[in-house]
């Protein structure tokens, strides 16, 4: 079981969040809930305010309305704007698309960012943090670039440092925005393998957008379909990704099929220009 578990898990529960955009209401009323062990994989078109909702509830778009609470294992739910900016980084860390790049520091010393929240003053590393970067780094397939300077590395590198940083906070809580975005296929599936694993070998409560309906469909427990800023559906990969649900959606025709040698749902989008 990989260290990255944390010693306790709790969940997380978005309800009725309203969010805005100065006056523009780009979420209404949407819910959604994370579980220790489950993956919840956020989906829907562009713009439909998948990434401002996951960004919501870690803290980085202020909710106008709605309630977005923590519960530990065995406490009371709290408000997560309640909480100490630690006490909600031990808690909850999100990837996300956008960051700047700190050119000249070393892969190691920006995975080391992860701990930060973990660290008193000034204090160097503890024995405690340095098994969690090297884990991170292993998980994330960065331990060979650790000397290089980020400003040496290609995007679909740099986005997995980015995911070392998360991993290294060990929260109980990881927030995913699109993280398999620039990844190659081998990346691409390890990251969602290992995705899998925090939710099932660690218990964390994973939150995860995706844009790839077939690659939420194969990870995910719950999917929550969004549209126009509004949950339009949730529930489980085959509740959710009906050829109605995506069709209306979309607005696009889609056909959903059980891959006879897989057993799993295949979506597919209809184009004009299919070839007989
Ligand atoms: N910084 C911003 N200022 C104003 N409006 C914004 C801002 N960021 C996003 N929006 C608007 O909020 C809405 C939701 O955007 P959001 O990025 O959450 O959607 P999304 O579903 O994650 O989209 P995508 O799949 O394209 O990443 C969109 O209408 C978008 O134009």
């Amino acid at each position: 079981m990989p260290a990255v578990m944390s010693a306790t898990t709790g969940s997380m529960h978005a309800e009725n969040v309203v969010l805005r955009y100065g006056k523009q209401t780009v979420v209404e009323n949407a819910s959604i809930r994370l579980s220790p062990g489950e993956i919840t994989a956020l989906i829907g078109p562009n713009g439909s305010g998948k990434s401002t909702l996951l960004r919501s509830m870690a803290r980085l778009h202020e909710h106008s309305a709605g309630t977005i609470t923590l519960t530990g294992p065995q406490g009371q739910p709290r408000e997560i704007s309640t909480l100490s900016g630690r006490d909600f980084a031990q808690e909850v860390t999100l990837f996300a698309q956008s960051h700047a790049t700190p050119e000249g520091l070393s892969v190691a010393d920006i995975v080391a960012f992860g701990r930060h929240p973990h660290r008193r003053g000034f204090a160097g590393l503890s024995i405690a943090d340095r098994a969690a970067i090297a884990e991170a780094m292993d998980l994330t397939g960065t331990t060979s670039m650790s000397r290089k300077a980020a400003g040496e590395l290609s995007g679909g590198e740099l986005q997995r440092v980015w995911l070392a940083v998360c991993l290294a906070q060990q929260a109980n809580m990881v927030l995913l925005d699109e993280p398999i975005n620039h990844l190659d296929l081998r990346y691409q599936v390890e990251t969602l393998d290992l995705v899998h694993d925090l939710a099932r070998d660690s218990a964390l409560a994973i939150g995860i957008v995706l844009h790839d309906l077939n690659q939420a469909a194969a990870l995910a427990d719950i999917l929550v379909l969004m549209k126009h800023g509004r949950v339009y559906a949730t529930g489980t990969p085959r509740e959710v990704l009906t050829a109605e649900n995506l069709t209306e959606v979309y607005e696009i025709a889609v056909q959903v099929h059980n891959d006879a040698a897989s057993g799993m749902l295949r979506v597919e989008p209809v184009s004009r220009h299919r070839r007989g």
